[in-house]
Order: structure tokens, then C-alpha cells, then sequence
């Protein structure tokens, strides 16, 4: 029999979850499955379908033929990370807004002088399908260097049926061409484009956008998952965003938007109304809104990034965790917060949200990928997922995150395939 990879005796083979939960809450957030000496076999698909002790598994593999073997002594091995939420695809530059902001301007005062998201639409409408995606590979192979295997990424630089359409035309190319992997999410409602209210807009992405995204859809060209409303006083308020929201879940789109970011806008009860899938951001969400998240459930999507670069307090991580919150992260990577590296995101998870690593690993991996609802495939090493791993220089998993800037990956691997080594 011939496979595709044996990974073997890893010092820390970190599985992550056993028994296929599908993700992680409160308590349980706290404590990572790792098997010592641990080995794991990739079929020719791409799955796991063997993982234990070196001590169980070398024996009943001795005859079988691999495409690859990697000798994990000494070494660790956790999932390939999913990054929660990414704005990957935009062209121009925004350096110089980040002096701005190190002066002490705020995102919504940046916004208002002519920058932010309203600069990187002026630059995205101007840039044609194949200078987005030369733009967009490069950003993915260094998510790729850092350990991400898997992204959700947003449309939402076009606030215009054509750009918005091109932006998920873009990503449904790449991901076809490049190892990671893309969930789609399309975010029309990103911003009020110039000239028009919040009513207008709101009418044209839904009576215009979401019928050309499924026959676009349709036509096999595009392939989103989710629908994502920036959910905030002066862009997109509470009617408008249930209004688009529930026209993308009539669409068969899963419910995943911003909120609570700059201002309490009750995304938690909102999400609780709609069943939403995920909520990013919530620097700003309520008690109520927690525990409404907590039932539902639907998903906190933390981006320690932006509360870095905005000097915003952070979200309040250790509540949500307590409330049974299913938390996640990402890296949030767009020209505001300019992040393509989820061991930074996790190491600040740690630092500034006081999550422990244990509860960071998990929400960088199985719940993001839930958050996706892709974690019966992905974000753990378990038989039957897909073997989306990294191998790390270090007998102790723990040092991707306390390695800061450099972490000492040694190979990246995506569906059995070494995809990065150094
Ligand atoms: N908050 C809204 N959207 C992005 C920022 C986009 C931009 O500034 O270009 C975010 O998630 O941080
Ligand atoms: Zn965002």
C-alpha cells in the first residue's frame, strides 16, 4: 500500500481535539490533546488516516511505501493554522496612514480625511482581475511561510456589483493554483460608497449584488461561503445590516460580520436573532450580547491585531471563554493591519488578551475552522481530516508562540504535501 506522508515519533505530536469534536468551549479551551512520541499517516488523498504512538504505528506500517517520510525527533507538530478573517485582496498602499495613526489619528478620523477602506476601493476598482491575484499570491505565500493553511478572505474593496464580483472571481482563482486554502466571504457592505446613503447602498447590494453573485455563483465562477456586513455607526447600522444579512442567508450564505468593533451596535443579539455563523471584532460587545453568542452558538472571531494598531482595549477574550463563547482567531491581515502571521496573532492573543497558549492554539486551528464550518475536515490531526500541518524546530509545540517574529517553523504541509520547508 502507498501513502503519502508518514510523519514520525514527533516529541509532541499536538492533535489538538480527540473524539472529532467539532469545537471548543470554555474549560476545554484550556487543554490541547498531544501525544508523546507520536507518528501519523497521510493517504494519497491528502487525509489522515492513521495517527498514535510512534510504538503502535511504525510496526503496522513497515511494509507500506511513502511518497515522503519526515523524521519528527525532536521535533513538534500542530495543525496548519486557519486564519478566521483576512482582507487579502486590495491594491495601493497605506504606509502612511500608519504614520497618521502613530500621531495619534483614529481609524474613523484616517476614514474621514479621504483614507482607509475608501483609498484601497479607489485603488482595487482600478486594478484588473490578474494584477489583483499577482498582488494576492505573494500575501499568500507569506501566510503560507508563517504556518496558515487555510484563510477565510473578504471581498468588500469594490462597494460596486463589478469590483465586488472581480474580488471573488480573484479568490476563487487562487485558491484553485495556490496551496492555501480560501473560504470565500462576500462583503459588499464593507463601507458606504462615495455619493451614496446607507439606504441606497444597501438597496444595490440587494436587489443589484447578491443576484449577480448567484448566478455568478451559479456559473461556477465565484464560490462564497459568507455574508459580512461592517456593522457600525455611519457605515452599516442595525436594519440595514439584518436587511442585507437576511438576503444573503436566503442566498444559502453562512452569516459571519463585523460588530462591535468601534461602537456597541448589539451584534451579539443580532447574531442571536439570525443564527449567525461568526462576529469579528467585539472590542465593544455587551454582556447580553455574550451570553446570546454563548447560546446560539455563533462564533467570537478575535483580531488582536487591530486593538495593536488602533490602540483600541481589547476584546474581552477571558469573559467570552468563561461564558462559553466559542472563541477563534485571525489575523485580520488588510492595509489597516498589515499582519500576515497568525504565531503574532496568537502571541498576541497571549499577551493582550490574556488567553494562555493552550486556548490560543485551539482557537487558531479547530474553531476557526468551525467558524468556517469546515472543522469536520480541518484545524485538528484527527483520521478523516485533512493532514494540514506544521513541523516546528523545538521539542515543545509552544515555541511558534513564544518565538516572536521569527518562529521556528520548519515545514509547512498542506493535504500531505510539503508545501514550505526552510
Ligand atoms: N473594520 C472594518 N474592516 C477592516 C479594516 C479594513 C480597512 O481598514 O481596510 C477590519 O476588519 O479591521
Ligand atoms: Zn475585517
Amino acid at each position: 500500500m502507498k501513502y503519502k506522508l508518514y510523519i514520525k515519533n514527533a516529541t509532541q505530536l499536538v492533535t489538538v481535539s480527540k473524539d472529532n469534536k467539532p469545537f471548543l468551549v470554555g474549560k476545554e479551551m484550556s487543554n490541547v490533546e498531544i501525544i508523546e512520541n507520536g507518528s501519523l499517516i497521510v493517504d494519497e488523498k491528502g487525509v489522515i488516516v492513521d495517527v498514535g504512538k510512534e510504538q503502535d504505528i511504525g510496526p503496522k506500517y513497515r511494509d507500506a511505501e511513502f511518497e515522503r517520510v519526515i523524521d519528527a525527533s525532536g521535533k513538534s507538530v500542530i495543525p496548519g493554522f486557519v486564519d478566521g478573517h483576512t482582507h487579502p485582496v486590495f491594491a495601493g498602499d497605506r504606509v502612511h496612514e500608519f504614520a497618521m495613526k502613530l500621531a495619534g489619528a483614529t481609524y474613523l478620523e484616517v476614514q474621514q480625511a479621504g483614507g482607509g477602506i475608501t483609498f484601497t476601493v479607489n485603488h482595487t476598482r482600478q486594478a484588473s482581475e490578474d494584477e489583483l491575484l499577482s498582488l494576492l499570491q505573494p500575501r499568500l505565500d507569506r501566510m503560507l511561510r508563517q504556518g496558515t493553511t487555510t484563510i477565510e478572505a473578504k471581498s468588500g474593496y469594490g462597494l460596486e456589483k463589478d469590483t465586488e464580483m472581480k474580488m471573488l472571481k480573484v479568490l476563487h482563482r487562487a485558491n484553485k493554483i495556490h496551496p492555501v486554502e480560501i473560504v470565500s466571504t462576500y462583503l459588499g457592505a464593507h463601507s458606504i460608497p462615495k455619493g451614496s446613503t446607507a439606504a441606497q447602498a444597501t438597496q444595490d447590494i440587494v436587489e443589484n449584488q447578491l443576484p449577480e453573485l448567484a448566478r455568478l455563483r451559479a456559473a461556477g465562477e465565484i464560490s462564497p461561503a459568507n455574508i459580512d456586513v461592517f456593522l457600525e455607526k455611519g457605515f452599516f447600522e442595525l436594519d440595514d445590516t439584518r436587511r442585507i444579512l437576511e438576503a444573503g442567508k436566503a442566498l444559502g450564505l453562512e452569516i459571519n460580520f463585523h460588530g462591535d468593533e468601534l461602537s456597541y451596535m448589539a451584534s451579539g443579539e443580532l447574531a442571536g436573532e439570525l443564527k449567525a455563523r461568526a462576529i469579528s471584532h467585539l472590542e465593544k460587545v455587551s454582556e447580553e450580547g455574550m451570553k446570546t453568542m454563548a447560546a446560539t452558538p455563533t462564533f467570537g472571531v478575535l483580531l488582536p491585531t487591530t486593538a495593536y494598531v488602533l490602540r483600541l482595549e481589547a476584546p474581552p477574550a477571558r469573559r467570552m471563554i468563561e461564558l462559553g463563547v466559542p472563541v477563534c482567531l485571525g489575523s485580520d491581515f488588510n492595509p489597516n493591519a498589515h499582519c500576515l502571521s497568525m504565531p503574532f496573532v496568537m502571541n498576541l492573543a497571549c499577551v493582550l488578551m490574556k488567553m494562555n497558549m493552550n486556548e490560543s492554539l485551539i482557537a487558531a486551528t479547530l474553531n476557526s475552522a468551525a467558524s468556517l464550518n469546515i472543522s469536520n475536515t480541518h484545524g485538528s490531526l484527527e483520521v478523516n481530516k485533512f493532514g494540514d500541518m506544521i513541523v516546528i524546530d523545538s521539542p515543545r509545540w509552544e515555541h511558534i508562540i513564544y518565538e516572536m517574529v521569527d518562529p521556528p517553523i520548519l515545514n509547512v504541509i498542506k493535504k500531505g504535501t510539503v508545501v514550505f520547508s526552510k
